[in-house]
């Protein structure tokens, strides 16, 4: 069954929806270009872009809202250009609180599957560094244009962290099943050029300004095309994936919080901790 269908009827209400950008502090903020219908909605948490529980919420928030408000497409990017996102918050994963280390990966759940099943095309601009969950926001949009110079990967495993089988899923559809497994076991971070060349990444970009031309250029494909014929052809091949996700999700849940209370992973974190400040001193 269809979760969500673009509603053609809908459109007045939208062409009449003006610009709505959200207040400087807030950790996204979403600019609406009138005259185009298309949003952008910028991650905003210093310094990286870490996904905390807050700011995976207000994620799930924007995407939510902006469903409601029949935009024509979304471009996803970050404050910074150095960092597209450096994946889940590893602090929220250091000695947690069962109950909040529950709500973050139930979450992160919920992120993934508000943004892989928007009715409205997607795009990542990725200007930055996309590890673990960085990648999963990145390919949970339907397309991705990268800037050069940047790492982009799944690389939970280096971490001692297993890749969930949903996320799985999104890698084994974007770069095809042999080269999602190698990459995914092996925790593979791929440089811009080599995440083109395996089909990580759709396009890749100079600088910022380019990557949002070639971000614009694919939303621009659908201008003349009837929104109900592609969002109902991209959600008919997408909400399986959701559904499954959903029926597995509490085993999903308990799964990981083993993964992180379990005292190797626990001491692992800490000298990978160590290890980013340490590159950092260097
Ligand atoms: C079968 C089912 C099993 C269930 C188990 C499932 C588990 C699967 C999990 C899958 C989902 C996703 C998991 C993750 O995302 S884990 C996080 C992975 N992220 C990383 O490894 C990135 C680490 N960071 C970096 O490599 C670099 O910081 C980066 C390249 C992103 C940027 O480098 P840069 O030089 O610009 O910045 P710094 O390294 O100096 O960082 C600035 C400060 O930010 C802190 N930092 C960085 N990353 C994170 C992070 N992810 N969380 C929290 N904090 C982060 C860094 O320590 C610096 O802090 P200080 O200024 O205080 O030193």
């Amino acid at each position: 069954m269809l979760r969500k269908i673009f509603n053609p009827a809908r459109l007045s209400r939208f062409q009449r929806t003006m610009v709505t950008v959200s207040s400087s502090d807030a950790l996204v903020s979403t600019e609406v270009d009138d005259k185009t219908g298309y949003a952008t909605v910028t991650l905003n948490r210093a310094p990286v872009n870490s996904l905390s529980l807050e700011l995976m919420t207000e994620i799930v928030k924007t995407v939510d809202e902006l469903e409601r408000s029949n935009i024509r497409g979304m471009v996803l990017t970050s404050f910074s250009n150095k960092v597209f996102c450096a994946g889940l918050d590893i602090m929220e994963m250091v000695n947690p609180d069962l109950d909040r280390l529950r709500a973050v990966w139930t979450r992160l759940q919920d992120t993934w599957a508000s943004l892989y099943g928007t009715s409205f095309p997607t795009v990542a601009l990725i200007n930055g560094h996309a590890p673990a969950g960085g990648c999963l926001l990145a390919l949970c949009c339907e397309y991705r244009v990268m800037c050069n110079n940047f790492n982009i990967g799944l690389n939970e495993t280096q971490l001692g962290l297993a890749v969930p089988p949903w996320l799985q899923g999104t890698m084994r559809q974007t770069i095809g099943t042999r080269e999602a497994e190698i990459h995914c076991i092996k925790g593979t971070m791929f440089n811009s050029q080599d995440a083109l060349k395996i089909g990580l990444v759709d396009e890749l970009a100079a600088e910022n300004g380019e990557a949002m031309q070639r971000a614009l250029h694919y939303l621009n494909t659908f201008k003349q095309m009837s929104p109900y014929a592609r969002s109902a052809t991209k959600l008919l091949m997408r909400n399986k994936d959701i559904e499954d996700m959903k029926r597995g999700r509490k085993e999903d849940v308990e799964r990981f919080v083993e993964n992180v209370m379990n005292s190797d992973f626990q001491n692992g974190l800490t000298v990978y901790l160590q290890s980013l400040k340490n590159r950092k001193n260097k």
